[in-house]
Order: structure tokens, then C-alpha cells, then sequence
């Protein structure tokens, strides 16, 4: 028997002995990146046959790069994945559907105007090391990055998963911290988050050595428009606060800020070229069991 009886016991104060009151208290905010995922994106029918249009296309795959912020060097440092710059007005128009739905879960209000889209192909070793999309978008602090996942049932490949860091806000600034988010690499599967939001795809696997068993996926930087014009005197500092945007893009944005480029490229390092994206469409998904009527 033990001595427990079942009466409820009485709230005791913690006595300042204890826990005695401090006059610095500066505890560290590790903000989670808002993440919006869908499963079934395309449905099984679609997704088996771009997974064999990625596949079938394995002639055309180049080794995929990163630019330097500061220099503007391209190179393939932290980096191996294939990759096969494409366009796609239906994917497109999936994607601009989804959107009002997506900026909703990500507290997202800017308006989305343009998209760059690559295939990549993740194979034995095959990884991305920790980064941000700065370099793929017009203004990181506004911008969305859109995962979709392709691979064959079963899996041939292990690894692979996609991890998302959390913020840390210690005193008003912001850093990318320790802690994340997995995502798994699921067939048929799509992950929207902020561009500034730092990210890393983890080594994966690929025992068969086969290019049908990597792993597939469909990658889009989704930009703003350009800024509205303000008037020279009321231009905002890019450190204050913006009252119209919500605090977790301010960090995520803050903490981003040294993968920002300095100076506008071009073009796209591995080739991709900026869509229009289209207007959202009669199919517009509002939520669960929403249509636009
Ligand atoms: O493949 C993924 O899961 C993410 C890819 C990525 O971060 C990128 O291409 O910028
Ligand atoms: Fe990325």
C-alpha cells in the first residue's frame, strides 16, 4: 500500500529560497518557422507521371550551386544536389490557388506576384547545407519557398529530410538557433515556408545508385512585387519595425539578413527564370471544406 491518499492537494508557494526574484530576466524566444504542408498535392496520377518526366529527363540534371552573399561567387560548397531548371503553367496555377490558404497558415499579407522553379535530384551523398533562399527571391523578408516531394513507392533512398530551424530572439535580436522542424521527403507532398527561414537538407541515401531512386523534388521561390514607392523622407529603416508585417517575418528576416545578396544578380545561379504567377482561380482553396463559390 502506499501512503497516498486520494485527497487533492493544496497549491504551496515556491518560496523566493527557491526561486528568488532576479532583476535581469532575458530569456531566449525560439520562434518556430511557420511551415503550411499539403498532402496528395497533384494526386497519384500527376505525381507519377512528373516523377517520370523528372526521370526520364536525367540527361539534363546539372550540378545544383550556391552564391556567396558577400562576393557573388556561384560555387557547389555545402552543396549536392542535381538540378534541372523548368516551368510549368498548371503547377503554377496549383500553386497561386493554394496561396491565399497557405499566407493565411504562414501570417503571410504581402502580395505574390512571381516564381522560380527548378527540379532536384538528391542521390547517395546528396545534400544542402544549412541556408537560407535570399538568393532566390526579390526581397527575403517577403518571399515563400515551395517544396514538393517526388519519389518512387518503396522508397529507394534513406535520409534526405528537409529541417527547418527555429529563430532565436534573445533582447529584440533575432539569429537562426539550434532546434528545428523535420520534414519528411513524402511522395506527393508539398511544404511552403518563409525563403528567410534557414534550412538544410540532411545527407541522404541511395543504395541502388539508380537515378529513378533518388529523391525528386519540384522547388519554387515565390517573390513580392517590388516595394511600393515611399517618398525619400518617410522611407523606412529595414531595422524598424514594420507594424504591417507580423514579428516572426521581422526576425526571420533580421536573422537572414547577413544571406541577404548585396547586389542583384541577374540571373538565377542555376539557371531558373522568373514566371508571372497567375491570379488564384475559381478552385482557390480557403480551408477546410472551403471553395470559392
Ligand atoms: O529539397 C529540399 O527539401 C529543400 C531544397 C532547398 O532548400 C533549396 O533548393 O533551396
Ligand atoms: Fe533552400
Amino acid at each position: 500500500m502506499s501512503g497516498y491518499t486520494m485527497e487533492p492537494a493544496t497549491p504551496m508557494e515556491i518560496g523566493p529560497r527557491v526561486l528568488p526574484p532576479s532583476d535581469r530576466w532575458s530569456p531566449a524566444l525560439a520562434v518556430p518557422a511557420p511551415v503550411c504542408r499539403f498532402e496528395n498535392f497533384l494526386g497519384a496520377e500527376r505525381a507519377a507521371a512528373l516523377l517520370e518526366y523528372a526521370t526520364a529527363r536525367e540527361e539534363d540534371f546539372r550540378a545544383g550551386t550556391v552564391l556567396d552573399p558577400l562576393t557573388g561567387q556561384v560555387s557547389r560548397k555545402g552543396r549536392d544536389s542535381l538540378v534541372l531548371p523548368v516551368t510549368s503553367e498548371v503547377f503554377s496555377a496549383h500553386l497561386a490557388d493554394c496561396l491565399p490558404l497557405v499566407q493565411e497558415v504562414l501570417g503571410h499579407r504581402a502580395a505574390l506576384v512571381e516564381s522560380l522553379t527548378v527540379l532536384t535530384a538528391h542521390g547517395e551523398g546528396g545534400h544542402f547545407g544549412l541556408h537560407t533562399d535570399a538568393s532566390r527571391v526579390r526581397d527575403v523578408s517577403r518571399a515563400l519557398s515551395a517544396v514538393y516531394y517526388l519519389h518512387r513507392t518503396p522508397r529507394g533512398f534513406g535520409g534526405g529530410q528537409l529541417r527547418l530551424y527555429d529563430t532565436v530572439v534573445v533582447d529584440g535580436r533575432a539569429r537562426p538557433g539550434e532546434s528545428y522542424r523535420t520534414i519528411e521527403p513524402e511522395h506527393d507532398t508539398i511544404a511552403f515556408f518563409p525563403s528567410g527561414a534557414f534550412h538544410e537538407v540532411v545527407p541522404s541515401t541511395c543504395p541502388s545508385g539508380r537515378f529513378s531512386d533518388h529523391r525528386f523534388t519540384l522547388t519554387t521561390w515565390i517573390s513580392g512585387g517590388e516595394p511600393a514607392a515611399v517618398p525619400q523622407a518617410r522611407r523606412p529603416d529595414a531595422r524598424r519595425p514594420d507594424a504591417r508585417r507580423p514579428d516572426v517575418w521581422r526576425w526571420l528576416a533580421d536573422a537572414a539578413e547577413g544571406t541577404r545578396p548585396l547586389h542583384d544578380a541577374a540571373q538565377d545561379h542555376d539557371g531558373a527564370r522568373p514566371v508571372a504567377l497567375p491570379p488564384p482561380g475559381p478552385d482557390t482553396r480557403l480551408g477546410p471544406g472551403g471553395k470559392r463559390t
